[in-house]
């Protein structure tokens, strides 16, 4: 049988070359490896309004501003997603781990050498580009 396609809004929090990444919980899917902020778009929800609930909800901001960065389709052993990411280049509030996570930001050079899900290295070679 087919494995529903997780429909996922992410966010690249990106100043001065640098970016912000939280780490997930050890207990959840991926977990332990470091992320950009986001999570699951719910029913009736746009992939705009899941973005603004999920990016204040986790790390305390509110987007005002966003661009579509990449569109990513990746088979986990476990789980499909569909990431939708979006640079966010205007925000109000200083971004900070809301729910207990590790937090920091990376130059965009290093996100490389960084563990992430599979699927972001769609992500970072984006970002290198930009
Ligand atoms: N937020 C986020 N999720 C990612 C990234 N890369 C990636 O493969 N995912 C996957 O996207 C899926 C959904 O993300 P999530 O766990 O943040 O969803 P959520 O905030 O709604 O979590 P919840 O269901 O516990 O409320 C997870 O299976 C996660 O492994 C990433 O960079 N950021
Ligand atoms: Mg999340």
């Amino acid at each position: 049988m087919t494995k529903k396609r997780v429909h996922v809004a992410v966010g690249v929090i990106l100043a001065d070359q640098q970016v912000f990444l939280t780490k997930r919980a050890d207990n959840v899917h991926q977990g332990g490896k470091w992320e950009f902020p986001g999570g699951k778009v719910e029913a009736n929800e746009t992939v705009y309004q899941a973005l603004s609930r999920e990016l204040k909800e986790e790390i305390g901001i509110e987007v005002l501003s966003c661009i579509p960065l990449v569109e990513i389709s990746h088979d986990y052993v476990d789980k499909s997603v569909l990431l939708e990411v979006f640079i966010i280049d205007n925000y109000l509030g200083e971004p900070s781990a809301q729910e207990g996570q590790q937090e920091a930001w990376f130059e965009v050079a290093t996100l490389s050498t960084l563990d992430f899900p599979a699927a972001n290295i769609e992500i970072i070679n984006k970002l290198k580009g930009c």
